[in-house]
């Protein structure tokens, strides 16, 4: 693949990309527990008040030079480079790392944090890899959307290991909803209260996209903000596990947003999309 042809990826390329990305996500796993299993875990906030750990610039110093050797010349949008200023060259296809989503959770000394390396192709979100290395869980998805357990740095296992994802339909006798652990805002809870929500947890991270993914819930209603970065990986992961990620007007959510920061607006995350009415979307 080269940066002119980058939108064309094949599906047979796409599944490899994956493969490249989730291989990439485990190595950089290595350094993030490296940190993660420290005594003491320094830390400081951003401009936007979230807070960036050692691993977090570690774990992406690593993954933007691999990434340019795996794939020269195509844009890279990472989250701490971003928060340096960096600018990404307007492109069809662009690479999104997000070294340490969930960093609140990786501080707080939880398990949900997740490491994410993703390629949008003309607005969509095609390719990603979601590795979180404190549960040795691994989700990555080209064409198509496997799960698969992995030690931080060790090997990807063999196909053989891998499993196929599978959203899963809208079950009649209620929802499971996901929602932010750090971040619930009140329209998120308007929301929960007017969707036929049976159970609803918290979880931190683009966990909760793979556990959508993966045939454990329903929705993740998201009206707070997030950037590209925290959502790609997980995006693509659950697209091609059946599921969508939807603005509130039924719209898929868009990559590539440059004109407002790469900020993503209000989104909700769904298994099964052709079960929701168009009331379920509108605000
Ligand atoms: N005010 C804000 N502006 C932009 N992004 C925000 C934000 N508050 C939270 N987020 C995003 O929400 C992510 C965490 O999601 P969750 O709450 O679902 O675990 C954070 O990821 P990072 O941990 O990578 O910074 C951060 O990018
Ligand atoms: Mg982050």
């Amino acid at each position: 693949m080269t940066p002119d042809d980058a939108f064309e990826t094949s599906d047979a390329e796409a599944d490899a990309l994956a493969r490249c990305f989730a291989m990439l996500a485990i190595r950089a796993g290595a350094l993030a527990m490296e940190i993660f299993a420290a005594p003491q875990i320094e830390s400081r906030m951003k401009g936007d008040s979230s807070p960036v750990t050692e691993a977090d610039e570690r774990v992406e110093e690593f993954l933007l030079s691999e990434l340019e050797r795996a794939l020269p010349g195509v844009p890279r949008l990472a989250e701490e480079s971003a928060a340096r200023g960096a600018r990404l060259r307007e492109s069809d296809a662009f690479l999104l790392i997000d070294p340490v989503d969930g960093t609140r959770e990786f501080l707080a000394r939880s398990p949900e944090f997740t490491i994410n390396v993703a390629l949008a192709e003309k607005g969509a979100p095609r390719i990603g890899a979601v590795y979180a290395p404190a549960q040795e869980r691994l989700w990555f998805a080209g064409a198509r959307g496997f799960e698969t357990r992995a030690a931080p740095g060790g090997a990807l296992p063999a196909a053989q290991d891998f499993q196929p994802l599978r959203a899963r339909r809208r079950p009649a006798d209620g929802l499971v909803a996901l929602v932010s652990k750090s971040h619930l805002d009140p329209e998120t809870k308007e929301f929960l209260a007017r969707e036929p929500v049976a159970r609803s947890l918290a979880i931190g991270s683009s966990l909760k996209f793979c556990l959508l993914a993966r045939g454990e819930a329903d929705v993740y209603p998201r009206f707070g903000p997030t950037m590209e970065w925290d959502t790609a990986a997980g995006d693509a992961v659950l697209r091609a596990a059946g599921g969508a990620t939807l603005t509130p007007n039924g719209a898929p959510l868009l990559y590539g947003k440059s004109g407002q920061g790469y900020r993503n607006g209000p989104f909700i995350a769904w298994a099964d999309p052709a079960s929701i009415s168009s009331s379920a979307t509108l605000p």
